[in-house]
């Protein structure tokens, strides 16, 4: 039923519709406008570093790049570019000291090319040498100084920010190889559920390092048993505002280059002719080695021995067992001045969580196919695996893997076998805990290795208390206050239709 009269009502019901609908049309759009704008990415403010690792074998560059106005987050800074310098090591070069800066020109002229010009003058550059270049110092020093300043005076005319090259401590090679896996895979910040569940199951926060060089290894991890046995093995950090008491030691001569040249040092005191039998090279393999050189080096110096041949004739003999008990013999378990020990007299607490091994533990065990994750393989198989491989005779082997280079191919049955020996025998794993050992190449797209951390450090980029933050990111703020605001306005709306239902809604009036 129609009531007379209410036709001017209507009308005027119907523009206050209308006026609201157009409001509430230029309201979404304003909002849309405004979220727009506010989220429009930003110029990025980019930064750069880079870290030259002059390890024993031979030079990488990386170049690091982060997002400037978040440096002290974990887990932002990336590695963007890694160059290899061509040739041997930096301490490869004792008998032409004014050549190893140049050899490096070649990656610099790479990270100038990655990185915008207008930056390269901020750009921090580091070199760290490892244990080829500690050797070198103990060998011949000034020739250690001869390399290293010939390497500075290249990097300083470079267009980047030098900031130094030197050779850097076992234990730092070890701490800095700690904090780049822990940083990379975001152990030292955690979110609120991954700490609760840590807290809950007691397990560890952080994953241990294990870093096999040519020269030099490293084992560093936390250790709730730290006493104050040995404080050499001792660091202490401060990292988002967490204390950590980290266990580390390098091995000088025991990376796998170096353990190479102390078992044929050894085999060499009991040889009773100038061609020697060795289990850990391939049947068929053929190797000369120069005697001469043989003893200058600091890891085989005191077996120096007088034999009646310039050159030792090496020949494969491709037996896993034996190779075990021969490479057994460079790790000295008879004593230990502490409540436990490693080998060599040096204290080892008790091992402790997961750990990263990275650099040569990973590329041995990459080859042998071993690296298998997220579920470790038994130790038992591995073993078998390394057995198998060292049986086969080099020829096939050869023949099957052409396109690897013969210096590392050649050497795999070792180096498995010396791995398999410093774990099982060095360290003492066992069967068990083999599971927590994970072989890592590269964390996202950084290698795993010691220089992220170590420029981490020397930039400050990893404070030693939390920052202070707000509860929610900027966007959750904003967004939360419109959905509440929404909510509000709905409520009041709903409220007010129903104390003052407008009389168009009335019953009866439609
Ligand atoms: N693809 C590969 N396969 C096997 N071994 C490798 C490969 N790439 C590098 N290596 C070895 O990894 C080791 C790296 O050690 P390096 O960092 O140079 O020495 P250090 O850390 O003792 O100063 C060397 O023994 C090198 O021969
Ligand atoms: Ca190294």
């Amino acid at each position: 039923m129609l009531v007379t009269g209410t036709k001017p009502k209507m009308s005027s019901t119907r523009t206050i519709l209308l006026i609201l609908g157009f409001l509430s049309t230029l309201a979404v759009i304003a909002l849309i406008a405004v979220a727009v704008t506010q989220n429009k990415p930003l110029p990025r403010n980019i930064k750069y570093g880079i870290v030259l690792d002059a390890g024993s074998s031979h030079t990488n560059l990386y170049v690091y790049e982060w997002p400037a106005e978040k440096e002290n987050d974990t887990g932002v800074v990336k590695q963007v570019e890694v160059c290899k310098v061509e040739g041997p090591g930096i301490s490869g070069y004792s008998h032409a000291t004014e050549e190893a800066g140049p050899s490096l020109a070649q990656c610099l002229q790479q990270a100038k090319e990655v990185i915008p010009s207008a930056q390269h003058k901020e750009t921090p550059v580091y070199l760290g040498a490892t244990a080829g270049m500690r050797l070198l110092r103990l060998q011949n020093k000034s020739a250690a100084d001869k390399v290293l300043s010939s390497v500075e005076n290249t990097l300083r005319l470079a267009p980047f920010n030098f900031q130094g090259a030197r050779i850097i401590t076992g234990q730092e090679e070890g701490a800095y190889g700690w904090i780049t896996i822990n940083y990379l895979l975001g152990n030292f910040k955690q979110s609120g559920w991954k700490k609760l569940l840590h807290s809950l199951t007691s397990l560890s926060e952080t994953s241990g390092a294990l870093d096999l060089g040519g020269a030099s290894t490293q084992i560093t991890f936390v250790s709730k048993d730290l006493s104050l046995e040995s404080p050499e093995n001792q660091l202490y950090f401060r990292l988002y505002g967490k204390d950590y008491q980290v266990y580390t030691h390098s091995f000088l001569c025991y990376g796998k280059d170096q353990a190479l040249q102390q078992k044929l040092a050894r085999d060499l005191q009991t040889v009773e002719s100038s061609s020697l039998l060795d289990p850990c090279f391939h049947q068929g393999y053929q190797r000369t080695i120069n005697i001469s050189d043989f003893f200058k080096n600091p890891c085989t110096s005191d077996k120096k021995k007088e034999l009646p041949f310039r050159q030792l004739y090496i020949e494969g003999e491709g037996d896993y067992q034996k190779c075990r008990e021969n490479i057994q013999t460079l790790f000295n378990k008879t004593h230990c001045p502490y409540s436990s020990c490693s080998f060599n007299g040096i204290y080892l607490p008790p091992l402790q969580g997961d750990f990263g091994a990275f650099s040569a533990f990973y590329f041995v065990m990459n080859f042998l196919n071993l690296t298998s994750e997220p579920h470790p393989l038994a130790l038992n198989k591995v073993t078998s695996t390394i057995e198998s491989f060292c049986a086969r005779p080099w020829q096939e082997v050869k023949t099957a893997y052409h396109h690897i280079k013969e210096k590392y191919l050649s050497e795999y049955c070792f180096s498995g076998a010396y791995i398999l020996s410093l774990l099982e025998n060095g360290y003492e794993f066992t069967e068990e805990n083999w599971q927590m050992i994970h072989f890592l190449g590269k964390i996202g797209s950084s290698d795993a290795g010691w220089t992220l951390g170590y420029m981490l450090n020397l930039t400050n980029m990893i404070p030693a208390e939390e920052p202070a933050e707000p509860p929610l990111s900027h966007g959750s703020y904003v967004g939360l206050m419109v959905l509440c605001s929404l909510v509000l306005v709905s409520v009041l709306l709903f409220a007010w239709l129903l104390f003052h239902k407008p009389k168009c809604l009335q019953k009866g009036i439609v």
